[in-house]
């Protein structure tokens, strides 16, 4: 498969080195087309790929053309390559908030597909959200599927609503516990455990915790509650939790991420 990107920045880079890893699709069958010289460089260097500064040329003979830029970016570039496209050729857009019927109009193209990734993309491990205008056929479902799939887990929709609860959720999400992970580690850090420390104490848990989440077959509550000793440290902790509103304050988060993306795919 020949792919071209449109922008190689954190998630044009996460995407093609995944690709590349699971042997989906040859270093020398990548091209990037970037606005930044030493992103250019570094890709070249770091990947082997070709890269250019031209978007009319990164797509020319492309199978698949993938929008990795800015949603700021977009009108620019759909009057650039308005019309351009050949019927056959696929474009993915990772676009937060970019409607399929935005991309579709503002690039004069049929075959579209919308993803909402995340960045855990980097390292096989992304949970990618997608659906596709009926055009797109079976043939091109299959690559878009298989892209998606060398980044980590995929999930169709024929609903297009669901990409804004997928970027409230998915695409946001490890910022959510990244934060959550931040805080852990200023109290690591205040209770004595040096930074190297801290660092592997918080990082340690919060992968052994959703790793073990995904195997155990239990539910969440069942986990918590098994952690949770009557009277013991852990119920302390979730009092205090509890007091501060945690769980009402994560699903507003949620929301008004949810709220976000709705607003973007109108503006
Ligand atoms: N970062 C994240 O966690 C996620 C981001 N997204 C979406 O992915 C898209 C890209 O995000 P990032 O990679 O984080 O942004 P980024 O800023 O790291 O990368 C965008 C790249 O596009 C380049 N660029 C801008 N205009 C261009 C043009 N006209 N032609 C060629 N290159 C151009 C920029 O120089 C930059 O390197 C965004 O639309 C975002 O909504 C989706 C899911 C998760
Ligand atoms: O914050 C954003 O707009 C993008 C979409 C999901 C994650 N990052």
């Amino acid at each position: 498969m020949n792919i071209a990107f449109i922008g190689g920045g954190n998630m044009g880079e996460a995407i093609l080195g995944a690709l590349i890893q699971k042997n989906i699709c040859p270093p020398q069958n990548i091209t990037v087309s970037e606005i930044k010289a030493e992103r250019r460089t570094y890709l070249e260097t770091s990947y082997g790929i070709k890269t250019t500064a031209s978007n009319p040329d990164a797509i020319k003979s492309a199978e698949v053309v993938l929008l990795a830029i800015k949603p700021q970016n977009l009108p620019e570039l759909s009057a650039e390559l308005k019309g351009k496209l050949a019927d056959k050729q696929l474009v993915i857009s990772i676009i937060a908030g970019a409607t399929l019927s935005k991309l579709s109009g503002g690039l004069a193209h049929k075959a579209v597909v919308r993803v909402m990734p995340n960045t855990p993309a980097m390292i096989g491990m992304g949970m990618s959200v997608w659906t596709a205008l009926p055009s797109v056929s079976p043939a091109q479902k299959d690559q878009a599927k298989a892209i998606l799939s060398a980044m980590g887990k995929e999930i169709y929709t024929g609903k297009e609503t669901m990409l804004d609860a997928a970027t409230a959720i998915s695409g946001s999400g490890p910022a959510y516990f990244f934060l959550f992970m931040e805080g852990l580690e200023k109290a690591a850090l205040e209770m004595g455990f040096t930074p190297e420390e801290a660092s592997i104490l918080v990082s340690q848990t919060a992968a052994g915790s959703a790793i073990y989440a995904g195997k155990s077959g239990l539910a969440l509550t069942q986990l918590r509650k098994n952690v949770t000793s009557p009277g013991g440290t852990t119920a302390e902790a979730i009092k205090a939790f509890e007091e501060a509103g945690l769980e009402a304050t994560i699903i507003k988060a949620a929301k008004a991420a949810f709220n976000r993306s709705v607003e973007l795919g109108k503006g």
